[in-house]
């Protein structure tokens, strides 16, 4: 029997600015995460060997290396003697997508696993503890759509207009590695205010080069343009989105989809269901 069920939000990079890059090789960026209504699901049950077994197999990446392992083994060795848990999910996030499923389920399985163990752990030392396994994951925990600056950990809840988003998944699959160690990459945007965001300011720096290296990113971008030219890439891709005023518009438009690209269409959040779970 499941003790605890939870949802995995993804998100969309509203825009993603590189501004430098430090001299551990981490890149500084501007972004503005929008949390959306689309999520995997997680399963936990207390064990009470201290074992933290995965019973979901994820092709191409082993149990030890899957971030939801890796955010219990994190937790585990903060927290000591714990009972252990066996964690089952219903994947639905494209991997390797731009839409940060990896980094969510991570964020999900501490604040699960916090809870279930009767940690007591407060969602900020969550977020300190989780940032050295992915930059995307401190946001996941903070559960709020937010601008963030820093290396993606700096955040401020900001409030986004109520939008409609169809996301396409272009089938490849790209790597953050690659694309923030690429040559090509550019990395001295200034940095701007959330005002100039707003006033329609913003791009995606990753957006050009990996357009350039992955044709099915490219080709995703010219046919959503057809409906909004506010089409854009979500992280380093592959995954592209467009921001719709009605759900009705955002179907329509993935209705006409041609078969290489399937997506999903999903409500921009200000808070994902996870925000009411953490103590401050
Ligand atoms: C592209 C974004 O998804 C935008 O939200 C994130 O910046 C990536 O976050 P993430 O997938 O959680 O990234 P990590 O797992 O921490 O790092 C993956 C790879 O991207 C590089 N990386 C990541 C974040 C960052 N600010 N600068 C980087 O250079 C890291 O050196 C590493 O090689
Ligand atoms: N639980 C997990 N879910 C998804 N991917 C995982 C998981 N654990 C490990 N991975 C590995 O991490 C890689 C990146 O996964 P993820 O889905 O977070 O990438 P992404 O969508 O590009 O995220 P981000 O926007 O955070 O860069 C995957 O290709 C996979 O090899």
């Amino acid at each position: 029997m499941t003790d605890l069920s939870l949802a995995a939000p993804a998100k969309l990079n509203l825009f993603l600015h590189i501004t430098g890059r430090r001299s551990d090789g981490y890149h500084e960026l501007q972004t503005l995460f929008q949390l959306i209504d689309y999520a995997d699901q997680l399963h936990f049950t207390a064990r009470r060997d201290g074992e933290i077994v995965l019973h979901t197999a994820f092709a191409g990446v082993a149990h030890e290396d899957n971030l939801i392992v890796r955010a219990a083994r994190l937790l585990q060795r903060r927290a000591g003697d714990v009972p252990g848990a066996d964690i089952r999910i219903d994947k639905r996030l494209p991997m390797g997508g731009g839409i940060g499923g990896g980094s969510s389920n991570a964020a999900t399985t501490l604040i699960g696993l916090n809870r279930l163990w009767q940690l007591g752990l407060k969602r900020g030392e969550l977020m300190q503890l989780a940032t050295p396994l992915g930059a995307d994951i401190p946001v996941f925990i903070g559960g709020q759509t937010a601008w963030a600056e820093g290396i993606g950990e700096r955040l401020t809840p900001i409030e986004t207009p109520r939008l409609w988003y169809l996301i396409l998944a272009p089938k490849c699959h790209v790597s953050t590695a690659t694309i923030f160690s690429h040559k090509d990459l550019t990395r001295d945007t200034r940095p701007i205010k959330v005002a100039a965001f707003s006033q329609g300011g913003g791009q995606n720096d990753c957006e050009p080069l990996v357009r350039a290296l992955y044709p099915e990113v490219d080709n995703a971008l010219i046919w959503l343009r057809n409906f909004s030219p506010h089409a854009r890439m979500s992280g380093t891709g592959a995954c592209v989105f467009a921001p719709f005023d009605s759900e009705s518009e955002a179907h329509n438009a993935l209705a006409q989809a041609p078969p290489e690209l399937p997506g999903f269409v999903a409500k921009g959040i200000s808070h994902s269901p996870l925000f009411d779970l953490g103590s401050d």
